[in-house]
């Protein structure tokens, strides 16, 4: 694994309407993440947070894309930030902030590899546009985005669409999908591990399968880890929390597998909101996550 890390705080709060989420990036930090991956002989650098600077009154009350000007705004900065992180040969570590960030994080890492993949680790598809949202939250809308499906102020973020394939995109831990979250997935042809198949064939197998499904296609995986992937009971300081996740253990597990195979090259742990956390659970638990995809051991 690349030995220098880039850490970049996006304290984005804007694509969804739970207060709180802009304060993932500091729970995370306090929760010990620098000293954390010090430990385990990296040379980490925080560049700190990007400015969101986020109104008090929130805006835009009714729309189908809310705060879309501000938050394509506010990802163009962050993709410049992911994009330098690479090019002085680092790995970008982003943390959240919403999942709308995930455009802007694609967008820097995706102008570098071709064939990305990514990893969305998350209850939900966060595949919505502006005509299939129930919501109107950016947050929902990040895996279309990047897959070039959308409003252009998020898709052509960059100057370029689409960042990603639907063949090189897995998700994980789905058990919230949206009726036009669903078509999607069949249209594209997504791979999807919902917690029916993670109950049924186990973590294991299914990190094993990504892992495979992903030889031979590309050497870049990005990891979108969204904090309600993992079940609330493990991970209760998320804006939009699902029953039934994906165990703190599984998690776990997964982390260490996609270590050994070292193919994450880029990841960013999204939706920790500490106004909604028990004694900064969730960031604890992001933290040990991280520990373990950077490849801490036991013994
Ligand atoms: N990143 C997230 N937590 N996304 C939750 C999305 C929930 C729902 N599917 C929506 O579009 O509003
Ligand atoms: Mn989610
Ligand atoms: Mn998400």
């Amino acid at each position: 694994m690349n030995k220098k890390i880039m850490i970049i705080g996006m304290p984005m709060d804007l694509g969804q309407m739970r207060r709180g989420v802009d304060m993932g990036p500091s729970a995370i930090r306090y929760a010990g993440i620098v000293e954390r991956l010090s430990s385990l002989n990296y040379e980490v650098h925080d560049i700190g947070d990007i400015h969101i600077g986020r109104p008090e009154i929130s805006i835009d009350q009714d729309s189908k894309l809310r705060n879309l000007e501000l938050i394509a705004e506010k990802n163009e900065l962050l993709a410049n930030e992911v994009h330098k992180a690479i090019e002085n040969g680092a790995f970008p570590l982003v943390f959240g902030g919403d999942h709308s960030i995930a455009i802007g994080t694609l967008a820097g890492v995706s102008k570098h590899y071709e064939n990305l993949g990514v990893i969305w680790y998350d209850a939900h598809g966060d595949l919505n546009t502006a005509e299939t949202s129930p919501s109107g939250n950016i947050h929902g809308m990040p895996l279309a985005a990047s897959l070039g499906l959308g409003h252009p102020a998020l898709t052509q973020l960059g100057g370029y669409a689409p960042k990603i394939k639907p063949e090189n995109v897995v998700i994980i831990g789905a058990r919230a999908l949206d009726e036009g979250e669903k078509v999607l997935i069949k249209e594209k042809g997504i791979k999807v591990y919902t917690m029916h198949e993670i109950d049924l064939i186990g973590m294991t197998k299914v990190i094993e399968e990504t892992i495979e499904h992903f030889r031979g296609r590309t050497n870049h995986v990005h990891l979108s880890l969204d904090l309600d992937g993992l079940d609330p009971s493990d991970a209760p300081g998320v804006g939009t929390p699902v029953i039934g996740g994906i165990s703190y253990r599984e998690s776990h597990l997964a982390m260490e597998m996609l270590a050994e195979a070292s193919i994450i090259t880029s990841a960013e742990f999204v939706e920790v909101n500490p106004i909604l956390d028990e004694k900064n659970k969730t960031a604890i638990a992001a933290v040990a996550l991280m520990g373990s995809l950077f490849g801490e051991k036991l013994l």
